[in-house]
């Protein structure tokens, strides 16, 4: 699968252009540095003025709130890991019992947690509503898909690559491929699930997180089932602080404002890459001395062409592939929408309405949200921040169905937030990871984001090319996980019982033999 590599290369340093610096190219630049040390150089070009891409934050009244990428899962170890890496903390969660979540379509709200009795209610509405034993059984397919998921990190200590999807997924159990070449829907009635949890439960996990419905396939749906089972988490200084800080720890360039236009393979030397990029003042740069160059945005339809070129016979693979646009609003206001619904709670609404624009409406909380400090935040009977997020623009007219006329629009961004997943998962042709099959040189890490897309993909994908890279030029993979004391001190702890019993059982054998 990887082209093999070159003798001389392990003397000399490498250079490699990362094009992009949100978590993906960012990652990449880390893991790099982790494998490779001072026998790399890397250039990250990023053509807006500031760096984290879809991870972003705004302002608001002196304090940082998430505007994109602002979920993790407990079992997502790479973005745990880089959390130590970078000495940065976990935002404290919220209070359940002081939070509403509603569901609603065009006919009303069909369903609202009440945030009374600790939540106790709230669990017992639940399980009557979902059902008890159908509930149990999601749960624990989930945990079984996470589980089998989670096998990547070994595998990755250990060197393994992959180029495709199927690679990728069939390594880690052929389920998780299976379920990737079906509908969402179609897995969940193949297990039989209730129409609660197939058109309500699963619905809104895809329409909030993706604006889709739960006809895309099902390794997407998934991941995005995966944020209904567990606490989600994010980082206190904002997740952008998470590419921020793995820039400067992986020592490398960063060129903001800086467009790349073209890559190709070098026509004078068989391993150097071009790469001819625009700088703020306009001119056009072209650079022949990159020996990796690694594609850490997704490409689409509408990025290629003038704008964006890869000058080999790959442009076509494409042309069907688009970015779903989430128009993301923040707006300070007072919730009317739903009047029943007790306005001193702070309220997340999800539509499980496909017709509907209007996605999900969800008081914000700041990044550095403080369980003691904030005990009283948005829970008073004014003004509270929301975040919207809706697959149309929203007009006048919508905004005052859904709050009282004196709101503000504090923020406003057309997110191009995730793919556009095909609706039907057998015709889904995921772009390759190695773009030049004949060299494995030119490198896309954000491909398997066609497959889902999450920080977690991101660093996987990172980890993947910075592999690829590594097998390339025969340097050895480094483990990036440290061992933890309790690891070292249970895997001691197992050793001697393990060499305990085997004396016992000795002993016990040979006093029967001898009959001692
Ligand atoms: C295969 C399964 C079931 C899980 C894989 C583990 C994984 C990658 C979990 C991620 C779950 C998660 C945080 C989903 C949210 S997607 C991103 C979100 N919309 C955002 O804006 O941050």
């Amino acid at each position: 699968m990887i082209a093999p590599g070159d003798k001389e290369s392990n003397e000399k340093k490498l250079k490699i252009a990362i094009i992009g610096s949100g978590i993906s190219g960012t990652a990449n630049a880390y893991f790099l540095k982790h494998l490779f040390g001072d026998k790399v150089e890397i250039v990250i070009f990023e053509k807006s003025n500031s760096i984290g891409g879809r991870l972003a934050t705004y302002e608001f009244n002196e304090r940082m709130y998430e505007i994109g990428g602002s979920v993790l899962h407990p079992s997502n170890k790479y973005m745990e890991e880089f959390l130590k890496i970078l000495d940065l903390k976990k935002k404290d969660q919220e209070e359940k019992r002081k939070s509403i979540v509603g569901l609603f379509d065009s006919n009303g709200l069909l369903f609202n947690t009440t945030g009374n009795l600790f939540g106790l209610l709230d669990k017992i509405r639940f399980l009557r509503h979902f059902g008890f034993f159908q509930l149990l059984k999601f749960k624990k397919w989930i945990r079984m898909f996470i589980k089998n998921f989670s096998k990547i990190y070994r595998l990755q200590e250990h060197g393994f690559v992959f180029n495709t999807l199927e690679e990728f997924l069939t390594k880690l159990s052929p389920e998780l491929y299976i379920i990737s070449q079906k509908s969402l829907e179609n897995a969940l009635k193949d297990l039989e699930f209730n129409k609660r949890i197939i058109y309500e439960l699963a619905s809104i996990a895809c329409l909030t997180n993706y604006c889709q419905s739960i006809e895309i396939d099902g390794f997407v749906g998934l991941v995005s089932l995966a944020g209904t089972i567990d606490d989600l988490w994010a980082v206190e200084t904002g997740n952008k602080s998470v590419p921020t800080k793995l820039v400067e720890k992986a020592g490398a360039e960063l060129r903001l404002k800086t467009k790349v236009k073209y890559i190709s393979k070098d026509s004078q030397e068989s391993n150097k890459n071009s790469i001819v990029y625009e700088t703020e003042n306009g001119d056009e740069i072209q650079d022949n001395t990159f020996d990796y160059v690694i594609i850490a945005f997704p490409i689409f339809k509408n990025v290629i062409g003038d704008d964006f070129k890869l000058n080999f016979d790959i442009q076509e693979d494409f042309n069907n592939l688009e970015m779903q646009v989430t128009n993301t609003y923040v707006v300070y206001g007072e919730l009317i929408l739903f009047p029943n619904l007790p306005s001193d709670k702070r309220i997340s609404l999800h539509c499980i309405d496909p017709k509907l624009a209007c996605r999900s409406i969800a008081v914000q909380l700041p990044c550095d949200y403080s369980k003691k400090k904030d005990k009283n935040l948005y829970l008073n009977d004014g003004k509270k921040l929301y975040k919207i997020f809706s697959q149309e623009k929203l007009d006048e007219n919508a905004f005052e169905r859904i709050f009282k006329s004196d709101y503000e629009i504090i923020q406003f961004i057309p997110w191009l937030a995730y793919p556009k997943y095909e609706k039907n998962p057998n015709s889904k042709q995921i772009p390759k990871v190695i773009l030049d099959s004949d060299r494995s040189r030119i490198l896309y890490s954000n491909s398997l984001e066609w497959s889902s897309s999450c920080m977690e993909m991101c660093a996987i994908s990172a980890r993947n090319v910075a592999n690829i890279i590594a097998a390339k030029e025969n340097v050895l993979t480094k483990k990036f996980f440290s061992p933890k004391k309790d690891d070292i001190f249970t895997s001691n702890l197992h050793l001697m019982s393990k060499i305990s019993s085997f004396v016992l059982i000795s002993g016990f054998l040979f006093s029967s033999f001898y009959k001692i």
